[in-house]
């Protein structure tokens, strides 16, 4: 005689037989956890052919880490489960079978067929995410590493003693600092030592050059985007350099570069301490601390109208400014003899002394581009020239020749040496035209802005 458990199973079997082309196994099982049923296609998974020998007998008998006891047990359906068949992977639901008074009878559990494919988008998002977020990780520790410290900052001049005190002052204050120097004097770097002496050390340090990034990404660049702020804009929202730097502190590089428009926007984020993504009406909260610089000269360009006056009076707290080398002679010899150390360890040299001749000539000259320029200028010295010290004929040989020598100099057949002579004169021409603006000077030598960077950071100038 049927009993209505019978009749379920027999329902339950009836219904997997419809869809029998979109699973690749059934199995049905009673409340004591037998096997009462497998299909044509679970036999096949388990290699078996006769379902008569399988029936009745204990489903962990027959697949040892089956969990549908589990499910006759408690009732509680598993509705989406990921297990291995051999090679295969298949998605599998179970549910409990229930009689009209509700009381369980039994478990049914059935594996979609080719589920895994229907997985695949969501897991490739899922790994998309993962490696997001591990980039972002290792790029937060990476900008998070204190790079310079105030210790890393050299010279002995009383200007730059006045320097190192200041730096460590701004680093307690936590106020707002504007580094204000000509290129090369070590603003990035004073930066980098503000953050390493302030409270929010162990916090990311983000830099941000304004001159280098393309105008019209700027703004994305600064305070993000919204997900799909644009077609074709990834769905996932993307972080600004304000979300990334939060409870850290972000260096504004250039801010003299920075457009009119994107002046306001950030003004009102200083003062308001939230950002608002691009495409987005969502503000967010962020905490900040603002370190700018500019080698512009931005009070005069306050008055020209060209930079506002409330974002100025914003950032210009704690103003810092950087002396150029040439008015600090003294330092010359102490870092020329810093950089000829470390030029040597990175190529595997030995260290080549500097001859006081060689010093001597390195203090006449203007120094253009500041420290960064005489640190390229003792990394050619190493490139171009071999001998167990540095001497005054090796500065001559790289530096430009100084005017009154020049007209006695003799013709100059080094084609590259040359090239690099008219580039870095077409370039201080450009950049003096365009009162310091790279934007502009890079407009006028028809050169794109990063390609202009490029240079400027090859032969140390600005
Ligand atoms: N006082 C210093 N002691 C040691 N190295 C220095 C000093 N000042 C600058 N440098 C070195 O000179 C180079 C230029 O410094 P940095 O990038 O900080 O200058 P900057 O003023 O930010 O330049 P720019 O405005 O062109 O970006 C760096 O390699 C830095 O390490």
């Amino acid at each position: 005689m049927t009993t209505i458990a019978d009749e379920r199973f027999a329902a339950a079997r009836a219904l997997l037989g419809m869809v029998e082309g979109m699973i690749d196994g059934a199995t049905l099982v009673d409340r004591e956890s037998r096997v009462v049923w497998f299909s044509e296609g679970q036999l096949a998974l388990l290699g078996k052919t006769d379902l008569a020998e399988l029936v009745g007998q204990e489903i962990e008998r027959v697949i040892p880490h089956s969990r549908m006891r589990e499910v006759v047990e408690t009732g509680h359906p598993h509705p989406l489960d990921i297990i291995q068949y051999g090679d295969r992977w298949l998605l599998v639901t179970r549910l409990p079978l229930r009689d009209e008074t509700g009381a369980i009878i039994g478990a049914i559990a059935f594996a979609l067929k080719d589920s895994i494919p229907y997985l695949r988008p969501i897991a490739e998002r899922l790994h998309q995410m993962q490696s997001r977020l591990s980039r972002m990780e290792q790029a937060f520790s990476a900008k998070r590493a204190v790079r310079f410290t105030a210790e890393h900052i050299l010279g002995a001049s009383p200007a730059m003693r006045q320097l190192a005190r200041l730096l460590r002052r701004a680093g307690e204050v936590g106020s707002a600092v504007l580094l204000l120097g000509e290129t090369g004097t070590g603003k990035e770097m004073a930066a980098h030592a503000i953050h390493a002496a302030s409270k929010r050390m162990s916090r990311p340090f983000v830099a941000i050059n304004v001159a280098a990034v393309p105008e019209n990404l700027l703004e994305a660049e600064f305070f993000g985007v919204a997900p799909g702020a644009f077609t074709g804009a990834a769905r996932q929202p993307r972080p600004g350099k304000f979300q990334i730097a939060h409870e850290g502190t972000l260096f504004l590089d250039e801010i003299g570069d920075m457009p009119l428009a994107l002046q306001a926007k950030l003004l009102r984020t200083l003062q308001d301490g939230e950002v608002e993504p691009v495409g987005s009406n969502q503000p967010s909260r962020v905490d900040v601390r603002i370190i700018a610089a500019t080698s512009r000269p931005l009070a005069d360009m306050v008055r020209a109208g060209t930079f506002r006056q409330d974002l100025y009076y914003r950032l210009n707290v704690l103003p810092i400014h950087l002396p150029p080398l040439r008015e600090r002679a003294g330092d010359v010899e102490l870092l020329a003899t810093r950089f000829s150390e470390q030029t040597a360890a990175a190529f595997g040299v030995a260290v080549r002394p500097l001859t006081a001749a060689a010093v001597a000539r390195l203090e006449r000259h203007d120094w253009p581009g500041n420290v960064r320029e005489l640190a390229n200028v003792i990394e050619q010295i190493y490139v171009r020239s071999d001998g167990a010290r540095i001497e005054a004929s090796h500065v001559a040989d790289v530096l430009p020749a100084p005017p009154e020598a020049a007209a006695e100099a003799a013709p100059d057949l080094d084609l590259a040496a040359a090239v690099a002579r008219l580039e870095r004169s077409m370039m201080a021409e450009a950049l003096a035209q365009a009162g310091g603006n790279k934007r502009e000077a890079a407009a006028r030598l028809g050169l794109s802005r990063s390609s202009l960077y490029a240079k400027i950071r090859q032969y140390g100038m600005g």
